[in-house]
């Protein structure tokens, strides 16, 4: 890792290692973004996003993916102004090349995404996932993929940052259930490093 005056901001901001491995595990910056800023970028990400509601194949049906998405080159000239201010702050924190970011956009309860694991195949080997958290808290379960499960709980608070490794992405899966609590609108950034090709847009 980097070591600059940035960076010890970040752990100034008090981050939590929920799990370890080789490659930095797990994270969680509470406060990565101040709460007034984290306000102003989910209004703007709202209003101003062509959010996209996909449908997905499920056994032998159609199912709607249960959230709204979009996602943007780090390159795009059209990049929306809230996420190239965010990948600002990244990048004065973590050393990592992000040039991708993918936008979710939870209405309410409702919206959710099922347990997984980011697409090894469109991710670089060692670079870390960046999640940045907008508008209300929403409760991210993270689980080993080997029996017995291991199941860590964490309520992403706006303006929270949570990293997570290349490599736990093959041990781990993570969702963001749904719930029938009254919960807020919410908008996550996935700032990943993708393998694209050069020349290719
Ligand atoms: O909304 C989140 O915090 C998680 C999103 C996620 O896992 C993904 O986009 O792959
Ligand atoms: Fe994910």
């Amino acid at each position: 890792m980097r070591h600059s005056a940035a960076q010890t901001s970040l752990f100034d901001a008090g981050p939590h290692t929920l799990l370890d491995d080789a490659e930095g595990g797990v994270r969680y910056c509470p406060g990565f973004i101040a709460g007034q800023q984290a306000q102003l970028w989910f209004e703007a990400l709202r209003d101003r996003v062509a959010w996209e509601a996909r449908q997905r194949p499920m056994y032998e049906h159609i199912v709607d993916v249960p959230r709204l998405v979009a996602a943007y080159r780090l390159d795009d000239p059209q990049l929306p102004a809230p996420l190239a201010q965010a990948q600002q702050r990244l990048r004065e924190a973590l050393p990592a090349p992000f040039n991708a970011v993918g936008l979710n956009y939870y209405r309410d309860g409702r919206d959710s995404v099922a347990p997984h694991n980011d697409k090894l195949h469109s991710l670089v080997p060692g670079q870390p996932i960046a999640l940045l958290s907008l508008g209300a808290p929403r409760r991210m379960t993270i689980r080993t993929k080997q029996a017995p499960h291991r199941t860590c709980h964490i309520d992403l608070e706006p303006g929270s940052l949570l990293v997570m490794s290349h490599a736990s992405q093959r041990h781990y899966d993570h969702g963001i259930p749904k719930t029938r609590e009254a919960v807020g609108p919410r908008i996550s950034l996935a700032f990943r490093v993708r393998p694209f090709e050069p020349g290719h847009r």
